[in-house]
């Protein structure tokens, strides 16, 4: 598991080691592993010139300690100092000792130069870049790799929101422990690679963001036993499609018999067409109450105005989960009344009309928005995007790293949906069944979309599920 911690935790865990050490050592562990990580990323340093955009906090003391580092190993390091009268005092002697200089042109250092370390601000840093510092990163970006010291500046720490400019970094050196900014969009897409130093801080059990990996992913998949048969490994009902949309109950039913159910039972007018693409589809043309025994209902995809099916549905005690059309029609009290869990499963703009806000804010914000969401509804939300998140009413929120921009097809949703509320009926949490869902599904865009990626269908995606569960498991 990939574990992101808030910027009060770092902060605690760091207050706590640092009273055991002698002053500076932490900062001497930050800069060591710093130092390496330009080296890699210039691929040799004698010879190489760099540049390090210092502000007045101690990012700027690991960015100097480093090019310090560097300018002992021969790169000509040359330091920007955006507030002079507040640099780190000590890294700023250590730089100079080592034969660093303070540039006296910074656009024209950055045009020559091969690495720009961003030391602007770290964990300490509030709202976008300055002025003077975002004319300095677009130049860095102009010219030379850049690589980012604790997170690109200019992002939130604990948000990942952007509002205002940021550092685009090839690379980013975070310190301790991830800040939950890396993992979440938009702030993710601007740390490039990631890298986390080990500086020996000891951290809660409980983080505050979580991303899943393949081995997590394994050992939740459920997997038939001796004793199983169809019923007991889960009947997962689907209620999709309708005239106008019969596709969708197809795709929903296609990942849903790749997610692990005994068994799928569709519940609605597009059986036909189900049948005719998966003959081992249970079908019931409705109402959901008289369709027989389900232990999840995922309803929602393409079914038009069908409220009162909603309505069945979430009576009955078992999992369900909500998708599009469904959630056009939910009330809070609906799903908090509910004794079993309810897992929705918005896009962006679904989760604006259910906030009542844009869909730009909900974009811009979406670690608040999920959270908003399933303390609102007391239920689990998985918000669909560039970066999927999980998130219950409380716990960690779960953080997709498997997506891929190929996903944002027609009908893709759909097939999450089906995945996602057999995993439900095979006897996931919400938050299990929504975070590896999502993983699936991710895994399964990627290989259909193949290594140089290519435009994918929705069915594709289904078609890969069972490649992308035994490259988990495997
Ligand atoms: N505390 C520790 O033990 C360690 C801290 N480390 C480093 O220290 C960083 C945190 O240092 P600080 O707490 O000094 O904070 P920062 O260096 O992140 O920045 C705080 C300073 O930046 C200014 N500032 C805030 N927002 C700004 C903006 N948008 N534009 C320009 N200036 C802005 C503030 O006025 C303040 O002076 C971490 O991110 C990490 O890089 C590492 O050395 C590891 C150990
Ligand atoms: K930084």
């Amino acid at each position: 598991m990939r574990t992101a911690y808030s910027v009060e935790t770092v902060r605690a865990a760091e207050r706590e080691l640092m009273a055991r050490l002698p002053e500076g050592a932490l900062m001497q562990r930050a800069a060591a592993g710093l130092a390496v990580a330009c080296g890699e990323l210039l691929g040799r340093v004698y010879g190489t010139r760099v540049v390090l955009l210092v502000g007045s906090g101690d990012n700027g003391g690991d960015a100097l300690y480093a090019g310090a580092r560097l300018a002992r190993r021969g790169a000509g390091v040359a330091v920007v100092l955006l507030s002079p009268e507040r640099a780190h005092q000590g890294g700023l002697a250590a730089l100079r000792a080592a034969g660093g200089r303070v540039s006296g042109d910074a656009l024209r250092d950055i045009a020559c130069a091969d690495l720009v370390v961003d030391g602007i601000v770290g964990i300490g840093g509030r709202g976008g870049l300055r002025p003077e510092a975002a004319q300095l990163a677009r130049a860095a970006r102009e010219s030379a790799l850049v690589l980012a010291v604790d997170l690109p500046s200019g992002v939130d720490a604990d948000s990942g929101e952007v509002r205002g400019e940021a550092v685009r970094a090839d690379a980013t050196v975070t310190f301790g422990a991830y800040k939950p900014g890396l993992l979440v969009d938009p702030a993710r897409e601007r740390a490039g690679a990631l890298r986390l130093v080990d500086i020996g801080l000891t951290l809660p059990e409980e983080a505050d963001v979580e991303a899943l990996q393949h081995a997590d992913v394994a050992d939740l998949l459920p997997r038939p036993t001796a004793e199983s048969d169809k019923y007991r490994r889960g009947v997962v009902g689907v209620v999709a499609g309708s005239a106008r949309y019969p596709g969708a109950a197809v795709l929903a039913v296609a990942g849903a018999l790749r997610g692990g159910a005994g068994a799928v039972r569709y519940v609605g007018p597009a059986a036909d067409k189900v049948l005719a693409h998966f003959p081992e589809t249970l079908v019931h043309p409705g109402p959901p109450d008289k369709a027989g025994r389900v232990q999840s209902w995922v309803i929602g995809p393409g079914i038009g105005d069908e409220s009162d099916a909603l309505a069945e549905v979430l009576a009955a005690d078992v999992p369900v989960l909500v998708d599009a059309d469904g959630l056009r029609f939910l009330t809070p009290r609906q799903v908090r009344e509910r004794t079993a869990e309810t897992l929705l499963t918005p896009h962006a703009g679904e989760a604006a009309a259910l906030l009542g806000r844009g869909r730009d804010e909900v974009e811009a914000a979406r670690m608040e928005s999920v959270r908003e969401l399933a303390a609102q509804y007391a239920a689990t939300v998985l918000l669909k995007g560039s970066t999927t998140l999980v998130a219950g009413a409380d716990g960690p929120v779960r953080v997709n790293p498997t997506g891929t921009s190929w996903l944002a097809t027609a009908g893709s949703g759909d097939v999450l949906s089906g995945v996602t509320g057999s995993l439900l009926a095979a006897g996931l949490t919400a938050r299990d069944a929504g975070s590896v869902g999502a993983y699936l599904h991710g895994l399964a865009a990627r290989r259909a979309a193949g290594p140089g990626g290519a435009p994918i269908l929705a069915s594709e995606v289904a078609d890969h599920l069972g490649a992308a569960w035994r490259n988990v498991t495997d």
